[in-house]
């Protein structure tokens, strides 16, 4: 494995470029071998090193959670590797990131600071950095090379890349497969020849986990063979691997395996042990019934002398042959609200943080503004994940079914009560998450009894029922402002400390700097395949526009649009938009300048939106409520307000 060890000078990658460019030769003397085939290929997909990226495709939020899925096993091994690599490239300002075999950012750790926001973006979870849109890069080059790679500054093909410096290093599952790969990017300035060895060790520290727990290699009755030239060096990272099936046959091995038996991948899956070792597998069988744990000298047939440890190949043979080999990884959906925003970054770095806690959070900010999103996305990337997300909105009941809900009531309990009861959703929630939304306008005699389930963690059904013992993770979410509702005298100090652990806060949209990748990644979602684009004008709008209804609104408008959009249509316009709502967007946008509304006059935008959504919706507050893309019970706080 290797890498460009001395890096090209810029005057030759200059006059090499022009070459390549003039007329498709490229002087090899000038550029190392790998750097030489990447231009190529570049070139051959017929990228334009100064001209504008052609739209590099980015995942839509449901894109990536599938893709994180998929690979979870992979995710969930890289993660701690990512977290460590974090840990020992911290002040270097670069990021490090995993990507799958196509490319796409999976997960992403640190911060550019010294980078645009799109730039950022652009090395965010869901982006591509595939060659064929990229050019040359370390994502895609070392995937197309399948070893690790240094891309430094003007050796992007891209001049825009060109502030990067990029070392990354491919994973390959124990056949040789690619399964992805792991990069740290950072300011070109801040270039270290010694990142690279890093990379590499990281990305050979996944491998090893994931050769440890990969069905494929450990799941019959064959060995593993643990080697290296030292006995001292069997069980450290740079032990060679090789998994051998009962029949003879090699089943997978680790890099350092195939070095030290002069394999190549593609012999791999064709050998048989005795093919590479003069031992016979009959005598390694022997040695691991009889003392698995001592290392013994084995021969390549070149005559050189390894250390080997010969091991089950299922690490649990005889306790539990059907154990399941790992639990299943969490799936990155934080990972997949991180689109460009700042504020929004900080808190779901902090709810990464606190996903594996059990603290009791609140969840602050404006109705529709994603907290629910965000509470499930943290129980998705928690340990409770797989257990029950149980979402109450305590606005939405009426004061005499909160009780109820909540906690359950048994027979009889009250006129009206279903026959044979009900669990009540506190009790649903157990071993999982309970998302109480709107929490401050419980009402004070519901506070009560629930400080009483927090303390006591039991809950008693209405009617007299023995108390039955919960457990769970409780995540609030109120857009009020809490401390003003204890000194209102509406809601328990007790309450608010038992259930504030700590407090996230969801930015409003209105506030938010990544409206355009909000857009585009919903406008995937909503119709895959296509990259629509939205009119200049109105998007101008979109951007100066108060936003009363946050995410949810938006959501709701993109739905509308794309409902309207001809097949053919390739641009959101103002055609597409409900008349109401291109109404209340005209305005700021025919304004000079465009700009936002300051925040005083928020508050009659959104009372003059719902005042002509009533009118024309005859009264009908849900009408008016769907028109606008917001709750009932949010246009009647609004209309208050
Ligand atoms: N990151 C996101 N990308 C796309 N859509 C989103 C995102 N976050 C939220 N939404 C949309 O906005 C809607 C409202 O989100 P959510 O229910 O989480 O808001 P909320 O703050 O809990 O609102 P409320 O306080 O009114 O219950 C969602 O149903 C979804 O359609």
């Amino acid at each position: 494995m290797h890498e460009i060890a001395q890096r090209p000078a810029r005057s030759g990658l200059r006059r090499a470029r022009r070459q390549l460019l003039d007329g498709g030769e490229l002087p090899r003397e000038l550029v190392g071998p790998e750097l030489a085939r990447s231009w190529l290929r570049s070139w051959q997909a017929g990228l334009q090193p100064a001209g504008r990226m052609p739209g590099a495709p980015h995942a839509s939020g449901a894109q990536l959670a599938r893709a994180l899925e998929q690979q979870r096993e992979l995710v969930a091994h890289a993660w701690p590797v990512m977290e460590f690599l974090a840990e020992q490239t911290e002040g270097t300002d670069s990021m490090v990131i995993l990507a799958g075999a196509d490319g796409v950012v999976l997960q992403a750790l640190g911060d550019l600071q010294f980078v645009s926001r799109a730039e950022r973006v652009a090395l965010r979870p869901g982006a591509t950095w595939s060659e064929q849109y990229r050019g040359t890069n370390a994502i895609g080059t070392a995937l197309a090379e399948r070893q690790a790679i240094v891309v430094h500054s003007e050796e992007h093909y891209l001049e825009r890349n060109a502030f990067l410096t990029c070392a990354a290093a491919p994973i390959l599952a124990p056949g040789g497969q690619l399964l992805g790969v792991l990069d740290v990017s950072g300011d070109h300035r801040g270039y270290h020849p010694h990142t690279i060895g890093l990379v590499r060790s990281a990305a050979r520290m996944i491998e090893h986990r994931l050769f440890e727990t990969r069905h494929d290699v450990r799941h019959w009755h064959g060995v593993v063979l643990r080697l290296h030239a030292q006995a001292e060096g069997i069980g450290t990272l740079t032990e060679g691997l090789l998994a051998v099936r009962e029949d003879g046959g090699l089943a997978g091995a680790n890099r350092a395996a195939l070095r030290m038996l002069g394999l190549e991948w593609p012999q791999l899956a064709r050998c048989r042990i005795e093919d590479v070792l003069a031992e016979p597998l009959q005598l390694l069988m022997d040695w691991f019934r009889r003392s698995p744990s001592v290392p013994r000298i084995v021969h390549g047939h070149g005559g050189a002398a390894l250390w080997a440890r010969v091991e089950a190949a299922r690490p649990a043979l005889a306790a539990r042959p059907s154990a399941p080999v790992e639990e299943a990884a969490p799936v990155d959906a934080l990972a997949a609200l991180d689109t460009g925003d700042l504020a929004m970054h900080a808190t779901l770095q902090r709810a990464r943080k606190l996903a594996p806690s059990a603290i009791p959070l609140l969840v602050q900010g404006e109705s529709g503004a994603g907290k629910e999103v965000l509470a499930r996305a943290m129980h998705g990337c928690g340990p409770r994940r797989g257990q029950a997300f149980v979402a109450v909105n305590c606005a939405a009941l009426p004061e005499a079914l909160i009780e109820a809900e909540l906690f359950g009531y048994e027979r009889g309990a009250f006129t009206g009560a279903a026959r044979e009861g009900a669990t009540g959703r506190i009790r649903e929630a157990h071993g999982g998450t309970l998302f109480l939304d709107e929490i401050g306008d419980m009402p004070l005699a519901m506070q009560t009894r629930l400080l009483r389930v927090l303390q006591d963690r039991q809950v008693t059904p209405l009617g007299g029922g023995k108390p039955v013992a919960v457990d769970f993770w409780l995540i609030c979410a109120t857009h009020r402002d809490l401390r003003a509702q204890i000194e209102a005298g509406r809601f328990r100090e007790d309450l608010f400390y038992r259930l504030n652990g700590f407090t996230l806060k969801v930015p409003a949209l209105r506030a938010r700097s990544d409206l355009e990748a909000l857009l585009a990644q919903q406008l995937r979602a909503l119709v895959p395949g296509r990259e629509l684009e939205v009119e200049a004008t109105l998007l101008a709008a979109l951007r100066a526009y108060a936003w009363p209804g946050n995410l949810r609104q938006l959501a709701s408008v993109l739905r509308t649009a794309c409902a309207l959009l001809d097949a053919h249509e390739g641009v959101i316009g103002w055609q597409h938009l409900c008349e109401d709502f291109a109404e209340q967007l005209r305005p700021p946008s025919v304004t000079a300048g465009a700009t936002a509304p300051e925040p005083e006059d928020l508050r009659s935008i959104s009372r003059g939106a719902i005042r002509r959504a009533l009118a024309e919706s005859g009264g009908n507050v849900s009408e008016a409520a769907r028109r606008l893309g917001i709750s009932r019970n949010t246009l009647y706080r609004r209309q208050g307000d």
